[in-house]
């Protein structure tokens, strides 16, 4: 059936895709709305890719891979300022800025002004402060980014060496980077770009400490854009991807700054240097849990372009043959490219489904810290977006990769995009909380949840599963067949993860009340503990996967599509964690033979809809930024087209066969040594 996305410049298509997509059983119109959130989001989306990629500043995405690393910051700068104009002229809202930052693939400058620092002065600052500020932001009077980690800590925040030391005299913060190790060091949009930064220090009032504070500090002159006295600023080098991105490091010798710079919504000081504070103290962090939680759909936007390429390109590829006297067939065809992709494709849309879920949970979570100054979710939204955005990264990156290597040679060019993709999922799995820090959050307070069960109190909604005694528990898969009851799969997710659960508790209780130092006794637990994280996520993915393809309301053939994607991806992680799942009893070996079969079943059942599932993310060409996925699957001829942009090819002699290769044959070189 039609696909939606309209491009006017599009060649014929490709005919194996053509077929495919006339093969596909439902109406891939359906899943777009309900991945846009509904008709009308999916018209502004549309609207937007029209506005943007008629724009040569953001056609092409492919072009960017030729550029040089100065040349990248500057586009990129030229492409968040359009961006920001844009913003303000059409008065978009931050939802709708969130689907302009995927269609441009994050590639713009200044990108943590809306992601962090804008978010930080709402969060953090008063109402005065926020008067003061917002509006200078909205209106990029400042640009602004959000400056916590140093070179020597970034995980540990109780460690960071930044001070801020009042002045009462004259009211006054100090701000020092006393050691190498204490300059900031990774903040985006630091090195080159941003006037202000959101620095997170530690208070000191009288010699006392007071732990991290946010602090707002003007780095760079408004006039002239050069940093003001006692400000060290720059860019901190290459990195694996993300290189448009201008990463800074920051040293402060003696700047001051008015005592009104503290954002005191959480703590004050007052103009005599008493220290107060309100609600919870982990108040500061707030900033992070919202960014964690947007990750989460990051990496389902990023892993959709990963998995779109290599099924579009897995169907126009042929290679090889089956039968000695066929045609050779597509790639696509062999069950071994299938049970490559076809999981990551489930996994893609697992990871839709537990974002949306996350996003409203958190939405909630945020109108009763508005409206009822409320902060009873927070614990728990901080540990299930710690959980959920540490599994997404790595599910992402084991995605990316094995989408980058069932492209063979072609997935390796940096003009297949995947290799973007995996460079951009492997910042999210350090940033904003490094993959086993973040898990051993959500560890921390599941030990805690199930110390609450032990004396009968109530445990929180995602907690639910452990009011449950694993001893009661028995198989439920019965035959076969069952390993498709999507009931009987939660069940056996929460019984694995409950088990973990208790069984790590256990051994920590035991190691403790046999005089193990706590401390040791938690270090010798460390693996399990992140083991039983992953559980608990895995099983929040599940359940939030299957939530949704249970409650849809749309056309049977769809729901029929997206359940048999559900239960791949429920079987595949199983099969993943095989030694898991028999280790807790949640399945026997037998089990575990009839869903390795299953989901060879569904490998069968999910390949005539393949291209379509892809489609339906309906993503542009350039918004893909691959040109071994392109819609048309003119594959050959776009990457011979891609070669006349490459510099490499501008001269057809490079001069360095003049400099070299030239003496070198002529036996020169030789006879001057
Ligand atoms: C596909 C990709 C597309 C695009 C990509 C584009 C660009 C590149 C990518 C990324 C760039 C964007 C953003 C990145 C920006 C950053 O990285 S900013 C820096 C982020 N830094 C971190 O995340 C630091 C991680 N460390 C921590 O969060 C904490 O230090 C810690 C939680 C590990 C420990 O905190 P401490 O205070 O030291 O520990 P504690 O005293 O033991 O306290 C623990 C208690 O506090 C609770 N808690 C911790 N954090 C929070 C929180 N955020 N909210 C609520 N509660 C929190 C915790 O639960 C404990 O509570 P108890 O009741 O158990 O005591
Ligand atoms: C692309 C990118 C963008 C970034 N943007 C920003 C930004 O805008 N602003 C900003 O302030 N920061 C930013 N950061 C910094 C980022 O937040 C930190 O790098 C991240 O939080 C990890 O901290 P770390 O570098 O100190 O890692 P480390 O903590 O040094 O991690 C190294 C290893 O030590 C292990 N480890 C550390 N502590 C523990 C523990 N308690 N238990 C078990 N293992 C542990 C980790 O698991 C890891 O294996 C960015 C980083 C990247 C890569």
């Amino acid at each position: 059936m039609a696909n939606t996305t309209t491009d006017d410049s599009r060649k014929e298509n490709n005919q194996d895709l053509t077929l495919e997509r006339s093969n596909a059983s439902f109406n891939i119109n359906e899943i777009t709305e309900i991945i846009d959130g509904g008709v009308d989001k999916t018209k502004f989306r549309k609207e937007m890719e029209k506005l943007l990629f008629d724009d040569p500043l953001f056609k092409d995405f492919y072009k960017t891979f030729f550029k040089t690393r100065s040349e990248l910051y500057e586009e990129s700068i030229a492409r968040g300022v359009k961006l920001f104009s844009l913003r303000q002229k059409y008065k978009w809202t931050d939802e709708q800025f969130e689907v302009i930052e995927d269609l441009v693939n994050h590639l713009f400058g200044m990108s943590l002004h809306f992601t962090m620092f804008i978010p930080s002065l709402e969060r953090l600052a008063t109402e005065t402060q926020k008067a003061k500020w917002l509006p200078l932001a909205t209106n990029f009077k400042i640009l602004g980014t959000y400056a916590q980690t140093e070179m020597g800590h970034g995980t540990y925040l109780q460690g960071l060496e930044t001070t801020a030391t009042y002045d009462p005299v004259t009211e006054e913060f100090i701000l020092n980077t006393p050691h190498k190790s204490s300059m900031k060091w990774w903040p985006g949009s630091l090195g080159k770009s941003s006037t202000h930064a959101l620095v997170q220090a530690v208070l000191i009032i009288n010699g006392k400490n007071y732990g991290m504070h946010p602090f707002m500090l003007q780095l760079r002159s408004l006039d002239n854009h050069m940093p003001l006295p006692g400000i060290e600023v720059g860019d901190i080098g290459p990195k694996m991807t993300v290189n448009y991105n201008d990463n800074g490091f920051l040293l402060l010798k003696n700047v001051r700054i008015p005592r009104q710079h503290m954002l005191m919504k959480h703590a004050q000081v007052s103009s005599d240097g008493k220290y107060t504070s309100s609600g919870p103290n982990k108040a500061i962090y707030a900033t992070m849990v919202l960014v964690r939680v947007k990750m989460t759909k990051w990496v389902h936007d990023a892993l959709r372009k990963a998995i779109t390429t290599a099924v579009r390109y897995s169907a126009v590829r042929h290679q090889s043959k089956m039968d000695d006297s066929g045609p050779e067939p597509q790639i696509l065809d062999y069950q071994t490219q299938q049970y490559k992709l076809f999981p990551v494709l489930a996994d893609t849309y697992a990871l839709f489904f537990m974002s949306r879920n996350l996003r409203r949970q958190y939405n909630r979570m945020m109108e009763d810290i508005r409206n009822k100054g409320s902060y009873k979710m927070l614990a728990e939204i901080h540990s299930i977006s710690c959980g959920l955005k540490g599994l997404s990264s790595k599910i992402g990156i084991d995605g990316a990769s094995i989408c980058r290597t069932a492209c063979g040679g072609h997935g390796y060019l940096m003009v297949a995009g995947i290799s973007e993709v995996l460079g951009l999922l492997h910042s999210v799995v350090t940033a904003e909380g490094e993959y086993t820090v973040v898990c051993l959050q959500t560890a921390r307070y599941l030990m805690k949840q199930i110390a609450k069960v032990s004396v009968g109190e109530v445990v929180t909604e995602s907690c639910e599963y452990l009011n449950v005694d694993p001893q009661s528990f028995s198989c439920p898969l019965q035959t076969p067949a069952d390993c498709f009851n999507l009931t009987f799969l939660c069940d056996i997710f929460r019984n694995r993860a409950n088990s973990l659960i208790r069984s790590v508790a256990s051994r920590l209780q035991i190691a403790i009340e046999s005089g193990t130092p706590q401390h040791i006794a938690m270090n010798n637990n460390l693996q399990s503990l992140v083991r039983v994280a992953e559980a608990h996520s895995e099983t929040i993915m599940v359940l939030d996967f299957t939530a949704a393809v249970t409650s849809l309301r749309t056309s049977p053939e769809t729901i029929k599509v997206l359940t048999s994607l559900c239960q791949l991806h429920a079987l595949h992680t199983i099969v993943k964690h095989a030694g898991d799942f028999m280790e807790t009893e949640s399945v026997g070996l037998e089990q575990i033979k009839w869903i390795r079969e299953q989901e060879l079943k569904l490998l069968e059942i999910i390949r005539p809809n393949a291209v379509a599932l892809v489609d339906a993310f309906d993503l542009h060409d350039d918004s893909l930024g691959s040109l071994l996925g392109v819609y048309d699957g003119n594959v050959y001829e776009r990457l011979y087209e891609s070669t006349k942009y490459n510099p490499m090819n501008q001269n057809v002699v490079h001069p360095s066969y003049h400099k070299y290769l030239k003496p070198l044959m002529s036996g020169e070189m030789i006879s001057k040594l």
